[in-house]
């Protein structure tokens, strides 16, 4: 589990965080709302080791702060919102640096190193792209090259900073049922979307965030409701059920 307490960040002299607190249990993929400037980018680094941060985040027994930077990322994978890649380096290279924090210096790569990555490269979709040069794929095919590679590091926690963002629909839905496939392995998901309409319906929590405080934390079709998406993401919707849940779409803006 995931255990966030009183957590704040401070950037610049500006709090952008105001002591956050929420857990995600394993088995669970939380989903991060909240409009531009929220905060969910400077969380999800903040948990991922990269600000200073006020109060404490523990995963399962570990304090993540103190975990060195090697346990860490056996511990927990970040995949960032930018993702273009800057090496001309074939994709199942790339994907297999998921793998180097299961290794000791110099040691050559397993059997199970080449499954997970091979396992990876399957549930992204990108197996097809294998030997090809990253640098020269496009930008979805090239965000999910890198959602390959946290996804080979092969890690309890996973953070995804807006993984469908860019991604055509089949592999937005692709994107969500991996990381639901990777959730119920027992592993936890942490994933920052602004498209509604896949978080009220893959994620099995949504926390919301705005102006760095939690506005909203619990169930996708409890949180989805119409006073709270007009608080704080000042849009109404259209809502409907169908045989697999929950239906949401954005329809206007909310007159302020
Ligand atoms: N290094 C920094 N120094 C000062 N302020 C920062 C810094 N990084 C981010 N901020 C501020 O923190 C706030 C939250 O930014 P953040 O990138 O976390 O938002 P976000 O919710 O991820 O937004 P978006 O949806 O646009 O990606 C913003 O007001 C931003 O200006």
């Amino acid at each position: 589990m995931l255990d966030v307490k009183n957590l704040s960040v401070v950037l610049s002299k500006r709090r952008v965080l105001h002591a956050l607190n929420f857990t995600i249990r394993n088995g669970e993929v939380v989903g991060l709302l909240g409009p531009n400037g929220a905060g969910k980018s400077t969380l999800m680094r903040a948990l991922s080791g990269q600000y200073p941060i006020e109060g404490a985040i523990k995963l399962d027994e570990h304090d993540l702060p103190s975990l060195s930077i090697a346990e860490r990322a056996r511990n927990l994978a970040y995949l960032p919102q930018t993702r273009i890649i800057g090496w001309p380096m074939r994709v199942r290279d790339v994907v297999a640096l998921g793998r180097l924090p299961w290794r000791a210096l110099g040691q050559r790569s397993s059997a199970a190193d080449a499954e997970a990555v091979q396992h990876a490269l399957d549930l992204m979709d990108v197996a097809h792209l294998a030997d090809r040069t990253a640098t020269e794929l496009s930008g979805g095919e090239q965000a999910r090259v890198l959602a390959a590679r946290a996804v080979a590091q092969d890690t309890r926690l996973l953070i995804a900073d807006e993984p469908a963002s860019g991604l055509d629909p089949a592999h937005q839905i692709m994107m969500m049922e991996a990381l639901r496939r990777i959730a119920r392995q027992g592993r936890m998901v942490f994933v920052s979307l602004h498209d509604l309409t896949l978080a009220a319906r893959w994620c099995d929590r949504v926390i919301m965030l705005k102006d760095g405080e939690i506005a909203g934390d619990g169930s996708p079709g409890l949180m989805m409701q119409p006073q709270r998406l007009a608080h704080v993401f000042g849009v109404r919707a259209h809502f409907a059920l169908d045989t697999e849940g929950l239906i949401l779409a954005p329809t206007g803006l909310i007159q302020r």
